[in-house]
Order: C-alpha cells, then structure tokens, then sequence
C-alpha cells in the first residue's frame, strides 16, 4: 500500500472555488481562472509515494508546493479530491481525528529550524515528544539518540544561539526523528544553508534514509537538490509537469518548461554509468575492467582516461549491460545526443553496434 497517494486534487482559494475546479477540468487556463479573484495553487495532481521513497516536490516560488503540504499532513482541506496516508482518507476524518493521524504519523522539518531558544539541543528534541505525553526520561532518551542519529553527541547541552545554521537543521531534523513517525515532510528543509553545509545536510539525510527508511516528501526550489536526494521528482507549477527520477527527468524533459530547468543542473553527478553506456554487441567483454550501474559519470573520467579499452558495466550480480567511452560520456553530456533509456539493454539484445566497438 502507498504511503501516501493523491487523486485528482485540487486547491483553489477564494470564492468560487469548486467553481473554478470544474473551469481548471474543463481544460480552462489556470490564468484564466486565476483571473477571477480566486488562486488555483494545486491541480490535479495524481501520484503515490511508496514506503521507504524520498519524493521531492520541486517548483519556483508560488508553484503550489506549501499548499500541497499542508494539505498532506491535514492543515487544509483540498478543494476537491482525495489524501491517503497509509490507505486513511483524510476526508474522511474528523478535526480531532486528522491531528491525531499528524502526531502519530507525520512529522515536520521546517527551513527556519522552529527551535525553542531558551531550551537546549535536547530539551528542543524532546519538545515534540512532550506533546505526545511520553514521561520525562523516556523523552531524554528518545531525544539523546536522536541527536546521536544526526551527529550532535556531545552538543546536547547547547542553546540554538550558541549553534551553526547547520547544527540547527540537524536539531530540527533530530526532533523530527525522535517522534520516529513514519513520515516525514521537509519544506525547504535545507534552503536557508550555505552550499557546503547544505550538501553535508542533503548526504546525512541520504544516510538517515539509507538506516531508517522513512517516507519523505521533501519540498525544494533547487533542482539540483532534488535530483540529488529525490527517488522521484515532481516538478510542479500548479500541475505536475513532469514526475519521473532525476536521470528520466534530465534525458527525457516533458516540456520547454522543464527543459528550461534541468539546462542548470550537473549532469555529471546525476547520470550514471548505467545511463550513459552503449551496447557491448558482439565485443569479447571477458577482459575490460568493470564498473557498477549507478556510478555517476563524474567518477568515470579517470577509470575511463586510465583504460584504452571501453569499461564494462556490470549490474548488482555483475552482469554485463554495457560499455562506457570517453565518446559515450561526452555524447551523455548534451541532452540532444543523450541515449535513451533503456536502449542499450535493447541494443546489447539485438547485437554488433558499429560505435561501441573499441577505437
Ligand atoms: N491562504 C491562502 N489564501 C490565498 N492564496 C493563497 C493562500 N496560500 C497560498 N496562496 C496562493 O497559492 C499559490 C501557491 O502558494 P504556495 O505557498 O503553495 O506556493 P509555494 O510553491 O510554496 O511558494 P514558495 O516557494 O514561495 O513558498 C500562491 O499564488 C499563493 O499566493
């Protein structure tokens, strides 16, 4: 069962909503309807997140991405359509019921950390559990192995003065793990860093993630941060343009609008082996030196500089899948030349191709 899944959902504010639903399914421009004193900040959207996924809403500034938050974890009402967690319509709940299903399933990280300042790191990790009705020294240890989790030993003690932008997150990033729900909602979570803290943060959630398996939905404006950390993208402006991983994303963009985005995003550290090779064709692979599937291209150049033979990329039971070249990564480089997935494997099945051969 998805952790979360939407159907048909629609928030429109103002009068005249469900009006302006019923315009938007029409097929009604949203400036249109927009036109008439009512925002249409959510359409249509139709997706499922399943246990364990980290999906990343992304989207410019008023692409709908808080409202579909607060309407995941119950703030607001949808216009029309349905919210499952964990299989629970929300519509179906009563007021008492919703903030019920929050405390027990759902927690927050915020951008602007939320941190209680005249308490310490602990005492603030231990904030959320207090509203829970967990007895004192249960909520100590609960929040002590929290802050373990995100790296804070020893920082326990502290007030949110005496600590980094950084070490804040992680407090707030604690807390949220201490209520050990099974959800966790990020909203802008890591846009208030500096680049080099917020890559630190991006790889310790995917380490968190890689532990403890939770069901994250992360909200970002940057897409190079959601192609870093997100399972799946949903790039949003209003509806969902495109909803796919970063590779599907960035080989194949839906629209100009997409296109547009993904022009600023590093290849090289998004495209792996496995999406950048060739087919091996009728090559004796026996002796080449191998790589995984999922090293990204940016760690390729040196095995691939160092070989004078094409590398063999191998899966998880190093199976053979293809070959990658110095030609294959420059090629994976423009998105006009990049391969399509999934061809390769076709490719390798169909036999010799002329251009994988080694030079
Ligand atoms: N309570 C509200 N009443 C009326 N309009 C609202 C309300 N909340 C949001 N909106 C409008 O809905 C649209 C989407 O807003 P939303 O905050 O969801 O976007 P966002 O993608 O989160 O933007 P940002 O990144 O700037 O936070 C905007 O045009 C906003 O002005």
């Amino acid at each position: 069962m998805p952790a979360i899944e939407v159907e048909s959902l629609y928030k429109v504010f103002g009068k005249g909503a469900r009006g302006a639903v019923a315009q938007l399914k029409a097929g009604v421009p949203r400036e249109e309807v927009n036109a008439r004193n009512v925002t249409a900040a959510v359409i249509d959207h139709t997706w499922a997140i399943e246990p364990g996924e980290i999906f990343v809403v992304m989207g410019l500034s008023g692409s709908g991405k808080s409202t579909l938050i607060r309407m995941l974890n119950g703030l607001i009402r949808p216009t029309t359509g349905t919210i499952r967690i964990g299989g629970v319509e929300l519509g179906a709940l009563s007021h008492r019921e919703i903030r019920r299903l929050r405390r027990e399933k759902i927690s927050m990280v915020f951008q602007h950390f939320a941190l209680l300042p005249h308490r310490t790191v602990v005492e603030n990790v231990a904030f959320g559990l207090e509203i829970k009705g967990l007895k004192k020294t249960e909520r100590l240890e609960r929040a002590r192995e929290a802050v373990e989790l995100v790296g804070l030993g020893g920082h326990e003690d502290k007030l949110p003065a005496q600590l980094s932008g950084g070490m804040k997150q992680r407090v707030g990033l604690a807390r949220a793990l201490a209520a050990d729900t099974e959800i966790l909602l990020m909203d802008e979570a890591f846009s208030a860093l500096d680049p080099l803290i917020r890559q630190e943060m991006q790889d310790q959630l995917l380490d968190l993630q890689g532990k403890l398996g939770k069901t994250i939905v992360f909200i970002t404006h940057d897409l190079n941060e959601a192609m870093r950390i997100g399972d799946r993208i949903a790039i949003c402006d209003g509806q969902v343009k495109q909803l796919g991983t970063a590779e599907e994303i960035l080989m194949h963009p839906a629209d100009d609008y997409v296109a547009e985005f993904t022009a600023d995003v590093d290849r090289t550290r998004v495209l792996t082996a496995e999406a950048v090779m060739e087919p091996f064709g009728s090559m004796d692979t026996g002796e080449l030196t191998t790589v995984e599937s999922d090293v990204p291209v940016n760690e390729l150049y040196e095995p691939v500089l160092n070989s004078d033979a094409p590398l063999l990329v191998v899966d998880d039971n190093a199976d053979p899948l293809g070959v990658v070249t110095t030609r294959s990564i420059i090629k994976s480089l423009s998105p006009e030349t990049a391969p399509e997935p999934g061809s390769v494997t076709d490719g390798a099945a169909r036999g010799p191709e002329q251009e994988a051969q080694p030079a």
